[in-house]
């Protein structure tokens, strides 16, 4: 049941106003035009990018990197100075290893055999001339950015699965997997840097796709990483604290997540457009800057595209919706108020990119979801039992009041926060946890190389005396998820949280290999649950 989306249940026409038709049709590449990329380009082409000096703008190159371990003879390597190291040090090995040319951060005094390029700004340049060089391809494919704390993925999947019903071939970017029309990728990063950026989404436009949704993290804005990419519509899920280790406070965050919407430039492509959730703080500060049109959503009566009442079945839920005064129902088995949100903001852009209601409303419900979010483990037991990717404040607050929605038993939570990242977030996780689960579970998720004894003492920091008595701390992942499964009864409902898809957990350095829903089979199998009595419904 879990994977790519299903192939599209039938022909659909698009509607006459349909955009993405249109730029199907007009954007019909010639098999000249697919793959010109690969033959290479003149420096000269990037003289507005770059400092090309006179005698090297007929020079060849074939090739972009901006890590040396990954240059290639002919290519053009970007010695990026970075948080962590700087790409000058690398330069003598990417010469050795056939870089013909290399960008560096402003003037530098060095003799070289290869000419050096002085950028102002490396990070962009990097950016426009990847763009460049594999032939501008986001301004040949209808570009949708989705950004936000929580829901990019879940909302990407959407989008991409209502369009491909509607049989627009889309591509997809982002944490979970790449396709680019023709195969699954793995992901190294939520959004690619520059460079495979670019390589992608060109490929995207060889394969014959025609849009593509795809996650925009704000670590990916503040670092340029998207720089020369056009995009036609920019989506907002929310924004809420993680990631202040990079972004340091809310308004730096903010200040990244709205390059996006900044970006969104009223000339260049036809039709762009915002998507905006109206009840995030960020609403009128992102409207206000938005230089295209804006659909909001929300649940509000002022929301243009509104969620009107939802009606709770067995299986799944009913969504009435309204979009600019046009009504219509979705059936969806995705759980929680967050995925309704989630929804609304894949619906305004299906039906802003011209994908008829009737036929959003025929997608949804086939939607198969994202591995590792809310993803249900069945194995026969008499509870219920989720995979879940939160791994901040708000995600894990969306979790546990998805479970209360769907069970009257207890919610028993296993979670933990990562080693090396923000570590403001943690007490607000445990003390969500504890405040929210009737039994929490505090383990370890990746460590890197930081103690768990300090991310434990941070998570606890949230709690009161009586809270961190609640507290069960088990440092083993295993160990805990067994003693979940062992607590539960008929009726509970269990989370494990923090590692959704991943497959390893990090320690210092070493990826070993470990996967929730693989433990989960595995125990549930052993029957490390009480035995399920007859009487009670299976799922
Ligand atoms: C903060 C951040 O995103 N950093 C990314 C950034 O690092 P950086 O530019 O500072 O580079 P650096 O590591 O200091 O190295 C400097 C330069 O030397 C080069 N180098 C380095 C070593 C070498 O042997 N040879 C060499 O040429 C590097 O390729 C780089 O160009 O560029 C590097 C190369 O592309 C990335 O590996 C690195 O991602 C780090 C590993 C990372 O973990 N990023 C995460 C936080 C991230 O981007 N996450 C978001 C999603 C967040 C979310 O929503 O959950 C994402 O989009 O995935
Ligand atoms: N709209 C939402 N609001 C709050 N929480 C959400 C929302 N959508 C999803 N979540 C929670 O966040 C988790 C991650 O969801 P998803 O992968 O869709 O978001 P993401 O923004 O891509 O996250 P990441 O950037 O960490 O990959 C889910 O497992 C769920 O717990």
């Amino acid at each position: 049941m879990w994977g790519p989306a299903q192939s599209p249940q039938g022909r659909l026409q698009p509607e006459n106003n349909c955009i993405v038709w249109r730029l199907f049709k007009k954007n019909m590449l010639s098999d000249g035009e697919r793959g010109e990329w690969g033959a290479g380009m003149k420096l000269g082409e990037l003289a507005r990018i770059v400092a090309v000096p006179e005698g090297c703008r007929e020079m060849e190159i074939t090739g972009l990197a901006n890590d040396s371990r990954k240059v290639r003879p002919g290519d053009l390597f970007f010695a990026v100075h970075g948080y962590k190291t700087d790409g000058l040090l690398y330069l003598d090995e990417a010469i050795r290893k056939g870089a013909v040319a290399a960008v560096t951060e402003g003037p530098v005094e060095r003799e070289t055999p290869i000419p050096l390029l002085a950028a102002e700004r490396i990070r962009e340049a990097e950016g426009l001339a990847a763009a460049r060089f594999y032939g501008e391809p986001s301004r040949k494919l209808r570009m949708i950015g989705v950004t936000g704390t929580n829901g990019k993925t879940t909302v990407a999947h959407l989008i991409k699965h209502i369009l491909a019903a509607a049989e627009v071939p889309t591509g997809l970017i982002g944490t979970v997997w790449i396709e680019n029309g023709a195969m699954l990728e793995s992901s190294e990063r939520t959004t690619p840097d520059a460079i495979d950026l670019q390589r992608t989404l060109a490929t995207m436009v060889a394969n014959g796709m025609q849009a593509v949704a795809m996650e925009v993290s704000s670590h990916a804005l503040a670092l340029q990483r998207v720089t020369g990419t056009e995009y036609d519509a920019a989506v907002l899920t929310n924004i809420t604290h993680d990631h202040f280790d990079f972004h340091k406070d809310y308004q730096s965050y903010l200040e990244s997540k709205s390059i996006l919407f900044r970006n969104l430039y009223p000339y260049g492509k036809p039709d762009k457009y915002a998507v905006l959730n109206r009840e995030d703080p960020s609403w009128p500060m992102l409207k206000e800057l938005c230089q295209v049109p804006v659909y909001d959503y929300g649940a509000g009566p002022e929301a243009m595209v509104r969620l009107i009442r939802t009606d709770r079945q067995e299986r799944q839920s009913l969504l009435t919706l309204e979009l600019c005064g046009r009504e219509c129902r979705i059936a969806t088995s995705l759980p929680g108020r967050f995925n309704r949100y989630n929804i609304l903001a894949a619906v305004a852009v299906a039906w802003r990119e011209g994908v008829p209601l009737p036929a959003i409303a025929a997608a949804v419900p086939r939607f198969p979801g994202v591995p590792g979010r809310y993803q249900e483990v069945r194995c026969g037991q008499p509870f219920r039992v989720m995979v879940d990717f939160a791994h901040n404040p708000a995600a894990l607050e969306s979790i546990l009041e998805m479970a209360r929605e769907q069970c009257s038993g207890r919610r028993i939570i296993v979670f933990g926060c990562e080693g090396e990242k923000d570590r403001l977030k943690r007490p607000l996780m445990g003390r969500i946890a504890v405040q929210n689960a009737d039994i929490p579970i505090l383990t370890s998720d990746n460590l890197y190389h930081e103690d768990i004894g300090q991310i434990f003492e941070d998570v606890q920091r949230g709690m009161g005396e009586e809270e961190r008595r609640a507290l069960i701390v088990e440092p083993d992942r295993r160990n805990a998820i067994r003693k979940a499964l062992e607590l539960a009864q008929p009726g509970d409902f269990v989370i494990v949280a923090g590692k959704g898809h991943e497959q390893y957990l990090v320690r210092g350095s070493v990826y070993q290999p470990f996967s929730d829903v693989q433990i989960l089979q595995e125990l549930l199998a052993e029957g490390a649950s009480p035995p399920c009595p007859p009487s009670l419904p299976l799922q």
